[in-house]
């Protein structure tokens, strides 16, 4: 049985007081890690602050983006060395945000998720289609190419350690939500890539999570699908009270 995953994306949202005061508003309250991974990716600023923040709970930190080289004259750029180094353990790669707006590619998303791995960090490789690839029926193709890119070369064990997220671009930050039997179609073609690629026991083992306006009201129905063992959500985790509700729908799935 594999252990469902709830991870917020914060985007580029948030001031440090209020990274501050959602940390001191889940203290205590997020269930344990025998029923739920808990985690939030937040900006770059307050990953810090936030490890210490939520040390010895079961409440784990990401970052939403990584260059792929340890180190060098990469201006801007944050590398997984230095993101381990300060007890970051999940890292979001290939947002459709991050393809969209920052040109991020299969490949590039590839050598991330590899330099992630060779680091001990969880990569949460997101995949997913445009409104117009939907459309023309191209969803299935689209996706089964983006994980065979995003994970060539990578062993079967750390093909297991890694989170796919499927998210529809279309239903991102839009209210708009796959139905869970849609999204669950989509995770299991996902898996069924998975095990071509990589056999069985990887296919059995990684975990795909949906994303796109997940919150509250649709999580137990999305959970409830064979294929989604999580989600990667953005609005609505950046309240602690809808963050709680996400986690206990995750725990109890
Ligand atoms: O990474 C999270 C996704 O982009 C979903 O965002 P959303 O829950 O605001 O639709």
């Amino acid at each position: 049985m594999r252990k469902p995953i709830i991870a917020g994306n914060w985007k580029m949202y948030k001031t440090h007081e209020e990274a501050k005061r959602f940390a001191a508003e889940v203290r205590g309250l997020v269930p344990d890690a025998g029923q739920v991974d808990a985690v939030i990716c937040a900006p770059a600023l307050f990953l810090e602050q936030l490890v210490t923040e939520t040390k010895g709970q079961n409440l784990h930190i990401g970052a939403q983006t990584m260059h792929e080289e340890d180190s060098g004259a990469f201006t801007g750029e944050i590398s997984p060395v230095q993101l381990k180094d300060i007890g970051v353990e999940y890292i979001i790669i290939g947002h459709s945000e991050r393809r969209q707006y920052f040109n991020e590619t299969d490949e590039s998303v590839n050598r991330k998720v590899k330099a992630a791995l060779a680091h001990g960090l969880v990569p949460i490789m997101c995949v997913g289609e445009t409104l117009e690839q939907r459309e023309n029926g191209d969803t299935n193709r689209v996706v089964q190419e983006q994980v065979k890119a995003g994970l060539a070369d990578i062993s079967a064990a750390d093909v297991q350690k890694t989170v796919i997220a499927y998210e529809p671009i279309w239903a991102i930050g839009t209210g708009k939500t796959a139905t869970a039997e849609d999204a669950n179609t989509v995770c299991q073609v996902i898996r069924e890539k998975v095990a071509e690629l990589s056999g069985q026991e990887s296919a059995d083992a990684v975990r795909i999570q949906y994303g796109g306006s997940v919150k509250p009201a649709n999580i137990q129905e999305l959970m409830g699908m064979e294929h989604i063992d999580g989600a990667l959500v953005g609005g609505a985790s950046l309240e602690s009270e809808s963050f709680l509700k996400l986690l206990e729908a995750g725990a109890n799935a």
